[in-house]
């Protein structure tokens, strides 16, 4: 039995993401970086020495069409993730106990979603408005993970305390509707963190990308571009590879400790597809295509080393946290801990403290070397990611620190660097 004062989640005085003047302005800055990146980058020019024009018109991003191409999506998708098809996987124990179960049916989903889509160019329908109503897709998009967030928000004023999230529960409301204010929000059964952080976005992702890829080819004269078709393709890999991984999506920090606020739903639905596909996109608009074959090989080279690192690194730490006692992990050296878990110092995590962060910034950098060395814009996914991940490391480094105690302190010793080995 678990004491009932255990279970309330205590109100917070940490801060991160520059606490309340930073969340404030990274409402408006992360929308804003959305539209100007994409603005920056189109057919006549991709660059950021000049600030891009915007249509002034708001009619020009409203657009009743689009709309209902992104509801239909959302709602496609959500069907899908209902149907009781796939695994029944449970969560992290929760502060109550509890565990959470979750249906992981993502990577079925993705296959309906692509053959839906090969049907519809198979039959001549105009996908290519996925091109054409990118912007106004993009703000259907936007409108609705603002409405979600704010919906959310409410709701979970109003809900027991038991069920916030440790990091969303400072009592400042901007501070709290960016970081997530309830950890698990859901109708049912039905858990909106886990589908939109894995179904909406990502699968959006790859549509968009697909969509390029057959615009391109009908404006190459019926021939897929090399640079483009490479590039889309290593991206469709990295989400197929997390659809199929779904469960190890359980463990990560995202679904354990941090709640369901503005930044995790912009971040999934708005976020991930309209900039994770500025690289295909300014292919698309600027295509590379005297690029050299050997340049194609040893940038595939470098992904596919990086998805190695990537996926090798996951799966260690997630098939010894699911099982401590799997023999073919039995050679790797463990620190124990108070907490009865123990941390690997060996294999992939022997060699760095994040050796995962380093295979995703290597496929990263990859997918921006396909768009050639002359523009900059393009090379915004890695520098992004790049920010983005030695912020996580930190982030993770203050909770591990809280769990583990003298004994992270011990690895981290063991394991001096963090990310890329003799660098940092
Ligand atoms: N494409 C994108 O935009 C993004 C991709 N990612 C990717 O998502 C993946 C997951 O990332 P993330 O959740 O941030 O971090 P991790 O997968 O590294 O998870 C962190 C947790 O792993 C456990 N852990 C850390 N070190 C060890 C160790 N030595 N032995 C055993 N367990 C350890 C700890 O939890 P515990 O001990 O409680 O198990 C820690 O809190 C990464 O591959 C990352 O690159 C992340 C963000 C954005
Ligand atoms: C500041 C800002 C824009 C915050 C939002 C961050 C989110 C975009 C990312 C936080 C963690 C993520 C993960 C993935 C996508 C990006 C977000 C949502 C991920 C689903 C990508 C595919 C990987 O294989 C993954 C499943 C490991 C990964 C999980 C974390």
């Amino acid at each position: 039995m678990i004491d009932d004062k255990v279970k309330v989640v205590p109100k917070t005085k940490e801060r991160e993401f520059g606490g309340l003047i930073g969340t404030f302005f990274l409402i408006f800055l992360l929308p804003a970086t959305v539209y100007l990146l994409n603005f920056a980058c189109n057919k006549k020019r991709c660059t950021i020495m000049e600030i891009p024009k915007l249509p002034s018109r708001l009619s020009f991003f409203i657009d009743l069409q689009a709309t209902y191409i992104f509801l239909g999506w959302f709602f496609f998708q959500a069907i899908l993730a209902i149907i009781p098809f796939g695994k029944l996987a449970e969560g992290q124990p929760l502060r109550s106990g509890q565990k959470l179960k979750y249906r992981c049916n993502g990577f079925i989903s993705l296959i309906i979603s692509m053959v839906a889509f090969g049907i519809a160019v198979y039959y001549k329908l105009p996908v290519t408005i996925i091109h054409t109503k990118f912007f106004q897709i993009m703000t259907a998009a936007t409108i609705f993970s603002v409405s979600l967030s704010l919906f959310l928000y409410i709701k979970s004023l109003l809900i027991p305390q038991d069920k916030l999230a440790p990091g969303g529960n400072t009592g400042n409301h901007v501070y709290d509707f960016f970081m997530g204010h309830e950890l698990n929000p859901r109708i049912g059964m039905f858990d909106l963190k886990f589908f939109c952080e894995l179904r909406p976005g990502l699968i959006g992702w790859v549509i968009l990308n697909m969509a390029f890829v057959y615009k391109a080819y009908l404006d190459n004269n019926n021939v897929f571009p090399p640079a483009l078709t490479m590039c889309a393709a290593f991206q469709i890999f990295y989400v197929a590879d997390a659809l199929f991984a779904e469960e190890a999506i359980l463990t990560t920090m995202d679904i354990v400790h941090d709640g369901f606020g503005f930044m995790l739903i912009f971040g999934d639905l708005v976020w991930v597809p309209f900039i994770y596909c500025l690289q295909t996109r300014f292919l698309l608009e600027n295509p590379q295509n005297d690029m050299y074959w050997y340049c194609l090989a040893f940038i595939a080279v470098i992904n596919l080393v990086g998805y190695y690192i990537f996926r090798g690194a996951n799966s260690q730490k997630d098939a010894y946290r699911r099982n401590p006692h799997n023999p073919a992990l039995a050679h790797l050296e463990t620190l124990p801990t108070s907490t009865g878990r123990k941390l690997l110092v060996s294999g992939w995590w022997g060699i760095c403290r994040k050796p995962n962060y380093l295979g995703d910034l290597l496929m990263a950098t990859a997918w921006s070397l396909c768009c050639g060395l002359h523009h900059v814009l393009p090379y915004f996914y890695p520098i992004y990611f790049l920010i983005l991940l030695v912020h996580r490391c930190q982030r993770d480094d203050v909770i591990c620190r809280k769990k583990y105690g003298a004994v992270w302190t011990r690895y981290c010793q063991r394991v001096p660097y963090k990310i890329i080995p003799y660098i940092y």
